[in-house]
């Protein structure tokens, strides 16, 4: 079976038109990806190509600099900001997959919603940290890097909760129950980098570059450098290599929105391998924009979703729905709620 990553016009959305032909016609393309990949492209999002270049070289400025340097920006682990070092996150322990911990060679530098952005709410000051922005130093401009960071966060968010929109009209409820979990969203963005040693050998060992998982929120927007290296899991069991089309943006579902839609909408599985060109391994960036939902935020099965008689997921916070999938990722201990995703993964070859 050949697999499409469906790419998708979000125009109508984006530009607050006014053509509900139009709009219905990109809901319902949407609502059919969700059901059969729950992984598309998207384009007409209106993020402009000079904020993506910023970030682009917002990333190659930071992760350019030396180990010591980018080390002095690690938080605790518990804290998703600021720079995580190769090897320091195994993703399919999320899964329950017996990997070695720490297997994974990308390294990162997250940012994310702080509970100072939310003054009056009384927020959990760790999921909410605030942001550790990297200090200049010779030859990296920290200024053209928050800026940069900023305006492609804030771009981001913005794609994020249109598509959330469009979720919306697909499912045939109101705007508000989405707009009602995400007024203080706890949203992140995970900015990678792949890169092995010069002249690792492209038919050598298979390291990984990111352990196969599903993202665990409502929705990610995702940049990605038009190289090979991620892989999608198709419904025909076999890791199918993606790349976006010039212009378009990642979009992948959440395992949140898969319970909310009681799986009638699929998180994908997902991993980046290491990306071979002309014979040989080159380097790779990419930005994941998490878009997760208020942490206070009660999850309950969508009733249009379930046929008659069927029993809906028992309701669950953001908080702990989230705490369950980190702990897995992080501490080594593999994640044993998440079992038939494993299943899944266990049965994947790699034709
Ligand atoms: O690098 C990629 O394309 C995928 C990144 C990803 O899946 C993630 O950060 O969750
Ligand atoms: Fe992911």
């Amino acid at each position: 079976m050949k697999f499409h990553v469906p790419l998708i016009d979000i125009a109508p959305y984006a530009n607050d038109g006014e053509d509900s032909l139009a709009r219905a016609d990109t809901a319902e393309a949407l609502a059919q990806a969700c059901r059969e990949v729950g992984f598309v492209q998207i384009l007409g999002h209106g993020v402009p190509d000079s904020v993506l270049a910023a970030l682009a070289s917002a990333m190659d400025g930071f992760f350019s600099q030396p180990s010591e340097y980018k080390r002095c920006y690690r938080a605790a682990p518990e804290i998703n900001r600021g720079y995580a070092p190769p090897h320091s996150e195994s993703l399919s322990l999320s899964l329950g997959i017996g990997t070695p911990a720490a297997a994974d060679y990308f390294e990162a530098f997250n940012v994310g919603t702080a509970a100072s952005d939310f003054p009056g709410l009384e927020l959990p000051a760790q999921v909410y940290a605030e942001n550790l922005w990297p200090q200049p130093v010779a030859g990296f401009d920290d200024r053209q890097f928050r800026g940069a960071v900023e305006t492609y966060f804030a771009e981001a968010g913005r794609v994020a909760r249109i598509l959330t929109r469009i979720f919306a009209d697909a499912l045939g409820v109101d705007a508000g129950v989405f707009e009602r979990v995400s007024d203080h969203s706890v949203d992140v963005l995970r900015m990678n980098h792949y890169a092995l040693p010069p002249g690792t050998a492209a038919d050598g060992p298979d390291p990984v570059g990111m352990g196969a998982h599903t993202d665990y929120g409502i929705v990610t927007v995702l940049w990605a450098d038009p190289v090979p290296g991620l892989q999608v899991l198709g419904g025909d069991s076999v890791w199918h290599d993606v790349q976006p089309a010039p212009g378009a943006l990642l979009v992948n579902l959440g395992d949140l929105t898969a319970r909310w839609t009681h799986d009638r909408w699929r998180s994908t599985l997902h991993r980046v391998i290491p990306p071979v060109v002309d014979g040989r391994i080159v380097r790779r960036r990419s930005a994941a924009y998490f878009h997760d939902g208020n942490i206070d935020a009660r999850i309950e099965t969508i009733p249009s979703c379930l046929a008659a008689g069927e029993a809906a997921y028992p309701p669950i916070t953001v908080g702990e729905h989230l705490a369950a999938k980190l702990a897995g990722s992080r501490a080594g201990q593999p994640n044993r709620e998440a079992g038939s995703e494993a299943e899944r993964l266990r049965a994947a070859r790699d034709d």
